[in-house]
C-alpha cells in the first residue's frame, strides 16, 4: 500500500488504565475502500481502540493519523468533521425522532448546514439501507434491526471517509444478519466507505472482509486475510477454538 493511501494510521498504540494495559503497541493501517473486520475475545480491547480512534481517549503512548495528519488527542468533536464516523453497539438513535429527523442530524453535520444538501443526503442514505418506507416512522416504534440500519444510514450521511461499525449484528436473527450484511456491502461499494467492523459473528467478517484484524489482551496476534487468521495457531488458541472435525 502506497503512503498516500492510507486513511487512518496506528503506530505503537498504546493505553493504560491506572496499572491496566488494555492496548500494547498497536499497529494497524486502513486504506481507501478497506473493509477490515476486528475481532478477539471479550476484553480484547476492541472498543477501546475505537474509542482511541475517536479521541474518547488519548492514548496513552503512539500516534493516530488520518489522511496523513496527526490526530492524536484531538477534541473528540472534530472526529465527526475530519471524516471518521462511528455506530455504537448500544444504539443510540433519539427515540422520539422520526427516522428521517435521526438521519437528518448527520446529514446536517456533513452537509455544513445547507438544508437542501443534507435532505438530500439523509433521503439517499434511508435509501441505501433499505428504510425509505419508514421514514416516518418515530425510532421508539423500530426494531432493533430498523435502528440499528438507522444508525448507519446516519452516520453515512455525514459523508464519513471511514466507518467504525460496533458489533452491527448484535442482537440480530440470521435474516437480519444477512440483510446487514448487504448493507454493508453496499456501503463499500456504492460509497467507496472504509470500514473497521467490530464483530463477534466471526462467519460474518469472514465473509464479508478482506482482511482481518485479531486483538487478544491488547495485543494484535494476527493480521491479514480471512484465510490466513482462521489459519494462524495464536488466533486459533485465543478465539477461534479448533475447526470441527
Ligand atoms: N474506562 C476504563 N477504565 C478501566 N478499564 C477499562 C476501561 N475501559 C475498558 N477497560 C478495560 O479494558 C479492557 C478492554 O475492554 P474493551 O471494552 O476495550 O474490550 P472489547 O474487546 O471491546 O470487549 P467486548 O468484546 O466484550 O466488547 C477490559 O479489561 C476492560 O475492563
Amino acid at each position: 500500500m502506497q503512503a498516500d493511501e492510507t486513511l487512518l494510521r496506528l503506530e505503537a498504540v498504546k493505553k493504560r488504565f491506572g496499572g491496566l494495559v488494555v492496548l500494547n503497541n498497536i499497529d494497524i493501517a486502513v486504506g481507501a475502500n478497506e473493509l477490515i473486520g476486528l475481532i478477539g475475545p471479550n476484553g480484547a480491547g476492541k472498543s477501546t481502540l475505537f474509542n482511541v480512534i475517536t479521541a474518547i481517549y488519548a492514548p496513552t503512548e503512539g500516534r493516530v493519523s488520518f489522511r496523513g495528519k496527526d490526530i492524536t488527542g484531538i477534541a473528540p468533536h472534530r472526529i465527526s468533521r475530519l471524516g471518521i464516523a462511528r455506530t455504537f453497539q448500544l444504539v443510540r438513535t433519539f427515540l422520539t425522532m422520526t427516522a428521517f429527523e435521526n438521519v437528518m442530524v448527520g446529514a446536517v453535520y456533513g452537509a455544513g448546514g445547507r438544508v437542501k444538501h443534507a435532505t438530500e443526503a439523509a433521503t439517499a442514505a434511508l435509501e441505501l439501507v433499505g428504510l425509505s418506507a419508514r421514514r416516518d416512522m418515530r425510532t421508539a416504534h423500530m426494531t432493533l434491526s430498523d435502528r440499528r440500519m438507522l444508525e448507519i444510514a446516519r452516520a453515512i450521511a455525514s459523508d464519513p471517509a471511514l466507518l467504525l461499525l460496533d458489533e452491527p449484528m448484535a442482537g440480530l436473527n440470521p435474516t437480519e444478519i444477512q440483510r446487514m450484511v448487504d448493507v454493508i456491502r453496499r456501503v463499500r461499494a456504492d460509497r467507496g466507505i472504509s470500514m473497521l467492523w467490530v464483530e463477534h459473528k466471526v462467519d460474518a467478517i469472514m465473509k464479508v472482509c478482506s482482511r482481518v484484524v485479531v486483538l487478544d489482551h491488547g495485543e494484535k496476534i494476527a493480521d491479514g486475510t480471512p484465510r490466513d487468521v482462521t489459519q494462524n495457531r495464536k488466533v486459533i488458541e485465543a478465539y477461534l477454538g479448533e475447526p470441527a472435525a
